[in-house]
């Protein structure tokens, strides 16, 4: 039982890249929290996904012990937060654990767009901001200018800031100090009935799902019957531990502290993020405030392409959702893609990550149709519904209007990018809010419909800036736009996964860039193909794949089987990732691919 005053909460708050868990793990090695050998690299980035992509999906927490200046031993609690823009909700709530946050900026790139959404999170919650300049090894480190940046673009004061090198260690001891001396210790009371926050839960296979808390009062014990108050739900705790980063048992944990428990909690769905824990014999009076459950918001229909698969992606997805109550799916069937689920996400890049998961852990090939937001459908005798499918639009005459939601999008680019930063949105409906700058760097907000972003807004933007733009977003409402269900054509067959909903003005253009891809991912036939767009029953685009007969084994001289043999199995093997559309076959990558129109 540590005294509240030898306690630090605090988080890392880092654009993506700008040295978060290095930073994090020196900390770790330089407190002696785990030995050399036991120091993989990036412990915090532990699932093999984050650690190839760089990012950070799932938050975790360790306990520092670190003796500082003044002779005394300190708890060191960092918690670790996700570092993408889908993640926000959580990022808010692994900083209400804490009481300060070092605020980590890559000294050669300077303040990048979700260095202000992390740090804007973290003043919101009223936590202590410590800036820390980090890469300040690199020849192209500036120092002085990202510290003038930082009072200009954030408003903080960073005459103070903390220069390091994660990777050398340079610095970093004075980073540890600093937390000790300029941060707040916690407050709380012991006596007082349990209240704890929901900070994250995760399913490990030896203990179940595991619960991290931290402790605004009272105390947590082994034996004691907790309740979550949003779910409602009562368990019996069965351990309670901390993470140095070794789950390490413990008696109990008291106000200010940050640990784990465990209590035969069989999905992590029951122990929603943000929720409140308390003594189910003596419980607190209310509990904290802003509790919101992460709804999804973007949707798409995934299908094994062998339709033998289906029990098997269905189990793959049941082994996922234990670790990420976000992830939401039920099944779907189509009548091109057979049994299949429509998954929802909280956004593009969680999307995404579920499905490499399947694809790479799992080993399935899949069919991803194309995402969609949640659209409100106001149909004419007064009732709403919510349509997270295309195919589930109802008919246009009993529709009154449909809503939309808008996003509040913040990029950060180098201004010689602008122009084509600029002319994106726009192409996209976006509306300009702002455009300001610091140094040469540009800032500009826009409103946008989440719909024009779902499709390929990122890879445009990665495109049109070579790389260096950075982007943040949020929903902010939902607003009525001109929306339409356009649906895609092959040989006279409609191709429900290829449907999606646009806008009226945007349809001519993606009706026409979607026939156009098409013809050149659907291999030639011994007919001709007819691929169109249409909306309603009118054809917006149109194109025709030739017809041409395609003899794999004509290259072959001579009689040798064997060599026929090979070439027509590598044929099958090939036709594996196709699916039968009529009398038409469509390789599987045709239905991602075809999404993305350059413009
Ligand atoms: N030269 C130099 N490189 C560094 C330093 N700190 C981190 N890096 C490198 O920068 C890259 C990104 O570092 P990470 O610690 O993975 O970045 P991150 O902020 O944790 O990224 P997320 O987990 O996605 O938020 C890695 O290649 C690091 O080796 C530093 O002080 N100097």
């Amino acid at each position: 039982m540590t005294p509240l005053k030898n306690i630090r909460n605090f988080s890392i708050v880092a654009h993506i890249d700008h040295g978060k868990s290095t930073l994090a793990d020196r900390l770790i090695q330089v407190t002696g929290g785990l030995t050399n050998r036991e120091m993989k690299e990036q412990v915090l980035d532990s699932m093999e996904l984050e650690r190839e992509r760089g990012i950070t999906i799932k938050a975790q927490t360790v306990r520092l012990n670190y003796k500082a200046k003044d002779g005394e031993d300190y708890v060191l609690n960092l918690i670790d937060t996700p570092g993408h823009v889908d993640f926000t909700y959580e990022v808010s709530r692994s900083l209400s654990a804490c009481e300060g946050a070092l605020l980590v900026v890559d000294a050669s790139q300077g303040v990048e767009a979700q260095t202000l959404a992390n740090v804007y999170q973290a003043i919101d919650v009223n936590l202590e901001i410590l800036p820390v300049l980090n890469k300040v090894d690199l020849p192209a480190a500036e120092p002085d200018r990202v510290k003038a940046q930082i009072e200009d673009v954030i408003g903080i004061d960073a005459s103070e800031a903390i220069e390091i090198s994660a990777k050398t260690g340079m610095g970093v001891p004075d980073v540890l100090e600093a937390i000790v001396t300029k941060l707040p210790p916690p407050q709380g009371d012991r006596d007082a009935p349990l209240k704890a926050l929901l900070v994250d839960s995760w399913y490990d296979p030896y203990l179940g799902v595991v619960v991290l808390v931290r402790i605004i009062d009272g105390v947590l014990k082994k034996g004691m019957r907790v309740r979550m108050m949003g779910a409602k739900a009562v368990y019996l705790v069965d351990q309670v531990g901390v993470s140095t980063p070794k789950k390490t048992p413990v008696d109990e944990l008291g106000p200010g502290e940050i640990g784990y428990l465990t209590a035969q909690i069989k999905e992590v769905a029951d122990t929603a993020v943000g929720d409140t824990i308390t003594d189910d014999r003596r419980p607190c009076d209310k509990p904290l405030a802003g509790f919101k459950p992460s709804v999804p918001v973007v949707f798409c229909g995934i299908f094994p392409v062998d339709a033998n698969d289906f029990e098997d992606l269905r189990e793959a997805m049941g082994k996922l959702r234990l670790n990420d109550a976000s992830f939401e799916f039920e099944m779907e069937t189509s009548a091109a893609l057979g049994f299949g689920f429509r998954c929802g996400f909280l956004g593009l890049l969680h999307l995404e990550i579920i499905r490499e998961r399947l694809e790479r852990e799992f080993n399935l090939d899949l069919i991803t149709t194309a995402p969609s937001v949640v659209y409100d459908i106001h149909m004419t005798d007064g009732s709403v519904m919510e349509l997270h499918n295309p195919a589930d639009m109802p008919d246009p005459v009993r529709i009154d209007h449909i809503e939309e939601p808008w996003i509040k999008a913040t990029i950060m680019a180098p201004d010689e990018y602008l122009g084509g930063i600029l002319k994106l949105c726009e192409e996209r409906r976006g509306i300009q809010q702002d455009l300001t700058y610091a140094g040469s760097r540009a800032m500009v907000v826009y409103e946008l419909p989440l719909n024009e972003v779902v499709f390929d807004f990122y890879d445009r933007l990665k495109s049109v800036s070579k790389g260096y733009a950075s982007f943040d977003y949020h929903i902010t409402d939902h607003r009525a736009g001109d929306l339409v269900k356009m649906q895609v054509l092959v040989n006279d067959e409609p191709v429900d996964a290829l449907s999606m909903i646009v806008h009226r003005d945007k349809a001519d253009y993606r009706g026409r860039g979607m026939c156009e891809k098409l013809k050149d991912l659907i291999p030639r036939h011994q007919f001709k193909i007819p691929i169109q767009a249409a909306i309603g029953g009118r054809v917006i685009a149109r194109e025709t794949l030739s017809a041409l007969r395609k003899d794999v084994t004509a290259k072959c001289y001579g009689g040798d089987a064997s060599r026929k043999r090979k070439l027509l199995d590598k044929q099958k093997e090939g036709k594996k990732k196709m699916r039968q559309f009529g009398r038409v076959e469509i390789p599987q990558e045709a239905f991602i691919k075809a999404l993305k129109i350059d413009s």
